[in-house]
């Protein structure tokens, strides 16, 4: 019998696991150099005994897989404790991979309170690159007893070298579940030698702009929070000038903080923006009672079309709501007759790329631009963006990912989801190009101001990540500048009546599509039928995809009328769930 398992016998298991935990925390601290915690079964006993202490206290609680979704791991948050603890043993491998820090954000954006979730941001502080969703899902859903297996497996692979302490940095929402499922990401991280560094609540932007910044040696900024209020409102106050209103543009807006970080956030703005930008705060959880998400937030006012609660109800008022994680915004208002008007991603990406086709036409800067957009872009922004615009539009599958990718492949690229979830990326050329302009004692007034103009954009606008801050910042300078109320701004052109239904299936998994999602390939026949159905109706379309964050699947339709997409989301949602095994009640088709 060795010492461990004798001391197993002796010590009283809660005693067992507090010890442990201390030792691990101490050899860590100690240990002058990062112990080589691979290959596992080659460690020394003493060390395998922390790790398989640290397991031993994250167990697997779950039968069923998981699955590194759209974005990232989202569960109830009491399922969540060893997915976290594994992912604070993938993080330390990533970091000790890329040879940079990585980021961990424990967030389940706009889910109810009762859930949470985890994603990985890489070094340039994007998502994690996407061949490694696949190592997330699998260290996610092995047996205990397979970890070590998991983790050699990987090290091997990649070749990944483990006497490096590598460094973690760990950002988390508001909700209630999120500092233990913290200390259990820890736990993980500790437990292969890493160095987890904390930097409390903050919105999943503010760590994606912290980690960039550290890893770019602070190119990007200085990467603290206050490194981040600085750098955008800076660039904000430069746009903005003496002018705080301007023709139909009034400085006020309404700001729903769907009780979360985005409540406890802009107060950092509204403090330091107060000469020059009035922001009427609602739905802080700090004052009210409200809850995360309910009845309020970003999601909740584009999926239904209406206006949240815990904003009064002014005509004529501009209205910005963000999600739990305040990646997303969506703009509205109530009008005199209390419609509804909804200003969506597709909106907010139509304005800024117009606005940057103007400044860098202005500029003589020769620059290409493009927009990217996924299935869900009313077809009615498309249609404004590739006529009147004259900007090319790409489509890609749903998910931040897949859009900033391809937005990466022009000099500006603008992508934003139809939820609200999107930002600008600038290439290095472009900044280069801008900034030899800027500086070039050759170049006149009016193109000088139009360069500044766009090189502070850039610093307003989080390029790592959707950023719900920055991109309201971002939407009140355009609108500032141009004397826009949101009427002026709805002008441009007129969204088609789209609607979005859920279909819970027998196993989601069994629909598959192609050309970014818009053509059903399995079931054989669903395609065809939804074919069918879409030419019966004027200015109709319609796709269907299995959610990678729900176990549902999406069915989106648009159509000339109200009316008419009703009944085809109706009829579509209905062939789905008649051919793809749907279960519970089947869809009512409105006569
Ligand atoms: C139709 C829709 O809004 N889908 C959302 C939703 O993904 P699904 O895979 O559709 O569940 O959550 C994702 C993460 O927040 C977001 O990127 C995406 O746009
Ligand atoms: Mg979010």
């Amino acid at each position: 019998m060795g010492l461990s398992e004798f001391l197993l016998l002796v010590i009283p298991i809660p005693l067992y696991h507090l010890l442990a935990y201390y030792m691990l925390i101490t050899l860590l601290t100690l240990s002058p150099v990062p112990y080589a915690a691979i290959n596992l079964t080659k460690m020394p006993s003493s060390y395998r005994t922390v790790y398989a202490f640290a397991r031993e206290m994250h167990p697997k609680t779950v039968k069923r897989d998981i699955q590194y979704g759209t974005a990232g791991f989202r569960d109830k948050a009491s399922n969540l404790g060893y997915v976290m603890y594994r992912m604070g043993l993938l993080s330390v491998l990533r970091a000790r991979y890329k040879k940079g820090i990585i980021g961990v954000m424990i967030t389940a954006s706009h889910n109810p309170e009762g859930d949470n979730g985890v994603k990985l941001i890489d070094p340039h502080g994007e998502m994690m690159e996407q061949s490694w969703e696949e190592w997330a899902t699998k260290f996610a859903n092995v047996q205990d007893d397979e970890l070590e297996a998991i983790i050699n497996e990987i090290v091997d692979k990649f070749n990944i070298p483990m006497t490096d302490r590598s460094v973690i940095y760990i950002g988390k929402d508001t909700r209630p579940s999120s500092p233990s499922l913290a200390k259990s990401l820890m736990d993980g991280i500790l437990a292969l030698s890493g160095k987890p560094v904390d930097f409390g609540i903050v919105t999943t932007p503010q760590l994606h702009y912290i980690v960039a910044c550290r890893n770019s040696h602070e190119e990007y900024g200085t990467a603290t929070e206050e490194g981040y209020y600085k750098k955008l409102v800076t660039a904000f106050k430069k746009l903005r000038g003496e002018n705080c209103e301007n023709g139909n543009y009034v400085n006020r807006l309404f700001y729903d903080g769907a009780n979360g970080v985005g409540a406890k956030k802009i107060k950092f703005f509204q403090e330091r923006l107060k000469d020059c930008m009035n922001i009427e705060l609602y739905n802080d959880a700090g004052i009210g009672t409200g809850k995360l998400n309910y009845l309020c937030g970003a999601d909740y006012v584009k999926t239904n079309q209406a206006y949240p609660t815990g904003l009064p109800i002014d005509p004529n008022v501009r209205c910005a709501s963000v999600d739990g994680d305040a990646d997303r915004i969506v703009y509205y208002f109530n009008d005199e007759n209390g419609k509804f008007h909804l200003f969506d991603g597709d909106r907010i990406a139509t304005l800024i790329a117009s606005y940057l086709k103007e400044w860098v036409e202005k500029s003589g800067v020769d620059l290409n631009l493009g927009l990217v957009q996924t299935a869900y872009a009313n077809g009615a922004s498309t249609e404004y963006i590739k006529k009147q615009l004259s900007v090319p539009v790409a489509c890609v599958s749903t998910g931040v990912k897949h859009l900033h990718h391809k937005a990466l492949e022009f000099d500006i690229g603008i992508y934003f989801e139809a939820n609200g979830h999107g930002t600008v990326v600038f290439s290095k050329n472009a900044k280069d190009k801008l900034r030899s302009v800027a500086k070039d004692p050759e170049t006149g007034e009016k193109q000088k101001y139009a360069v500044e103009k766009l090189l502070a954009f850039i610093d307003v606008i989080n390029e790592t990540v959707g950023d719900a801050i920055a991109d309201l910042l971002a939407v009140e300078t355009i609108l500032c500048d141009r004397g826009w109320d949101l009427k002026d701004w709805e002008n441009s052109y007129t969204d088609l009546p789209n609607k979005l239904m859920k279909v819970t299936v027998k196993d989601r998994n069994v629909i598959s599509t192609s050309d970014a999602e818009r053509k059903c390939v399995t079931p054989v026949g669903l395609q065809d039928e939804i074919d069918k159905l879409v030419s019966k109706y004027q200015k109709a379309r319609s796709f269907v995809r299995s959610s990678g964050t729900e176990d549902i699947v999406r069915v989106y339709a648009e159509a000339a009328t109200q009316e008419q997409v009703n009944k085809l989301t109706a009829e579509v949602a209905r062939a789905v769930y008649n051919l793809a095994g749907g279960i519970g009640e089947a869809p009512i088709v409105p006569e």
